[in-house]
Formats: C-alpha cells, structure tokens, sequence
C-alpha cells in the first residue's frame, strides 16, 4: 500500500503511498494509521495544516518546536512541487547538523516523514505550491523556534536562488546553527 524508502538520516524517512488510477483520475489513501505503523511511523497524528506559497523562491523554514511541544510531521504536496529538507539538530547525534532534501510533488504524491529532533523547511520550485501536513502535537507559539535556512554551516541546496529567497519576516531574522542552542537530546 505504501513503498517506503530509508534516507541519509535514521529516522526521516520517504513514504509513496500507492494510487489507483482509472479514467476518471487516481484514487489513494495518503494515511492510514495502521499501515503506517507497520513501517515504523506510530505516531498520534492531532493536527492538519495546509499552506499555499505562490511563488517560486518561496523558502519556508527552518522551522521546529520545542519540548513539551515537539512535533513528528508527516509532508506531503497537494499541488505544484517544493524541495523538502529535514536537519538532524539532536545535541550528541551522530548526524547532528545533516540534512537531507526530497522533491515533493503532487504529481508523484510521496511524503517525508519528520520525527522530533529535527529541523523541517521547504522551498518551493512551482508557482501555487499546496503544502498539506499532519503533525503529533498542537502549535505552541511560545514553543516556536527557527534556524536560517542559508546558513553556510549547513550549506544546504534549496534548488531555488538562496539571495532571492521570499521569506517571513521571523526566518529573516532566524539565528545560525552555530548560534542556537538547540532544545533536543540524541536518545539512542
Ligand atoms: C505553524 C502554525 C502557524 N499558525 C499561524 C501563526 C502565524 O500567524 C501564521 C503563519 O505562521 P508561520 O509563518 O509560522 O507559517 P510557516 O512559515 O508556514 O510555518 C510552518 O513552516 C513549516 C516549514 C513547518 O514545518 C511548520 O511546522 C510551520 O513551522 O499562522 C497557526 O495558527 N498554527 C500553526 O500550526
């Protein structure tokens, strides 16, 4: 029902769920609990967020929240393409400060699945790109953090132009890895 794919980093992993294709369109459970949990993400799913970036060199990110409030999130695109990216910002990791990147897209409908301890952001390489993602815990603004999504200490490659990045005022002003102390722990 789901192929599953391992990524650079334990843990974050590339999900397509199969789709069922007849003329009038496709057909395709993009979550089902059970199946999920079978491949590992046992995850208490408790909000749906869904964001529009209209235009190409949108960068969202890179975003988490903090403990009590950590959030695993399940990505995936309803409409356009972006580049998804997850960092490893556990304090002791092995992978501290790693990244991967995934296109997502609506056309192949996979999903990225980002467990607590990690950074998520995305950029967005189509215009009307519909972001749609569950998340194990509420939004807690006071539990919000942010880190620059060009910081040249992660290096990462967004597949957009980095200087004419569009961004939110608070990721503007987001701190560099080297300046943040970050709230999570490796637990091995
Ligand atoms: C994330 C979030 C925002 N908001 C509000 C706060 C604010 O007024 C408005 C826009 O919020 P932001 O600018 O933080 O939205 P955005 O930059 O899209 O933030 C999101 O980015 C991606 C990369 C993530 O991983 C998400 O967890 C989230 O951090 O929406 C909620 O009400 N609930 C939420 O869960």
């Amino acid at each position: 029902m789901v192929q599953v794919e391992l990524t650079e980093l334990p843990g974050v992993l590339l999900l397509t769920p199969r789709r069922f294709g007849d003329d009038r369109g496709f057909f395709s459970e993009v979550y089902n609990r059970e199946v999920m949990a079978a491949h590992g993400v046992d995850v208490p799913f408790v909000q749906d967020n869904h964001s529009l970036s209209r235009q190409v060199g949108v960068v969202r990110g890179l975003h988490f929240q903090a403990p009590p409030h950590a959030q695993d999130k399940l990505v995936r695109v309803g409409a356009g393409r972006v580049k998804d990216v997850a960092v490893d910002i556990r304090r002791g990791s092995p992978h501290y400060g790693k990244w991967v990147a995934v296109e997502l897209s609506a056309e192949v409908g996979n999903q990225l699945f980002i467990p607590k301890g990690f950074l998520h952001g995305f950029s967005v390489l189509e215009p009307d790109s519909e972001l749609l993602y569950k998340c194990s815990d509420y939004y807690a603004p006071e539990c919000d953090g942010a880190v620059r999504f060009d910081d040249p200490d992660l290096d990462i490659d967004w597949g957009v132009d980095p200087a004419a990045a569009i961004l939110s005022a608070k990721d503007a002003a987001a701190p560099l890895l080297k300046d943040f102390d970050s709230p999570f722990v490796y637990e091995d």
